[in-house]
């Protein structure tokens, strides 16, 4: 079945209102081709109301993450709740940033799927190794655990895309290969297979996130499970435009 390619822009800790006012400026003005890929880009909590009433309708917004309760006495806080109210659509789950330096576990990460799911958010859900597990050679297992107790909180995985990003290849500038990529891809969507359902895996995007750019996105997208990117560091500049411009046409 076709799966509509999909680029996500993950902002992460940055803009001013004079750099998001022009990277605005940027993508509403760009002249893209039909029919567009799924674009969605994730601002800051306090950019995100007011990036969506200026973005492009043919574009949505992401937040880059979501309590793992609902609304409540939770200093510092934003639930799913408060998300949905505000028309935010998605949610960006399990960075490797959030699971390093929040120390999200796994666990933690599919509790917060479940919930912001069961509220109406489509989920951006990030998994990945670091270089040390690469070297080890355990890539597989360390995306399966972290996959796995997602897989045995959901019931759905129809609002869920899987972002499988390195964490070697983030903001380093050291990109995997379309080889690297395609190989943990095609485990990600057996695993899928072997643990959730042939048609969820069929169905479900999975996109790759590590050192993203416009010269490098037309080749990594045009791999048989790559389904599109989250972008990081380009998705801050005109870039972004070029890398959704290089999306393969359906
Ligand atoms: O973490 C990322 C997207 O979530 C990737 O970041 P970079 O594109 O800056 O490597």
């Amino acid at each position: 079945m076709a799966r509509r390619f999909f680029i996500g822009g993950n902002w992460k800790c940055n803009g001013t209102l004079k750099s998001i006012e022009d990277l605005l400026s940027t993508l509403n003005g760009a002249d893209l081709a039909k029919p567009l890929p799924e674009v969605v880009v994730a601002p800051t909590y306090v950019h995100l109301a007011w990036v969506k009433s200026k973005l492009r309708e043919d574009f949505a917004v992401a937040a880059q993450n979501s309590w793992i309760k609902g609304s409540g006495a939770y200093t510092g806080e934003i639930s799913p709740e408060i998300l949905k109210d505000l028309g935010i659509p998605w949610v960006i789950l399990g960075h490797s940033e959030r699971r390093t330096l929040c120390s999200e576990s796994s666990q933690v990460v599919a509790d917060k799927t479940k919930y912001a799911l069961d509220k109406g958010l489509a989920v951006i859900l990030c998994v990945g190794e670091t270089l040390e597990q690469r070297e080890a050679g355990k890539t597989f297992d360390t995306v399966a655990e972290q996959l796995k107790p997602v897989a045995g909180a959901l019931s759905s995985w129809t609002a869920v895309v899987v972002a499988y990003e390195p964490v070697w290849a983030i903001g380093t500038g050291k990109v995997a290969t379309p080889e690297q990529a395609q190989e943990v891809h095609a485990y990600i969507r057996s695993w899928l297979t072997d643990n959730v359902s042939p048609e969820v895996s069929d169905t479900t995007r999975l996109i790759y996130g590590g050192s993203v750019t416009a010269k490098n996105s037309a080749e990594l997208g045009s791999a048989k499970d790559i389904d599109g990117f989250l972008v990081g560091g380009a998705s801050l500049k005109p870039d972004f435009v070029e890398i959704i411009k290089s999306a393969p046409q359906a």
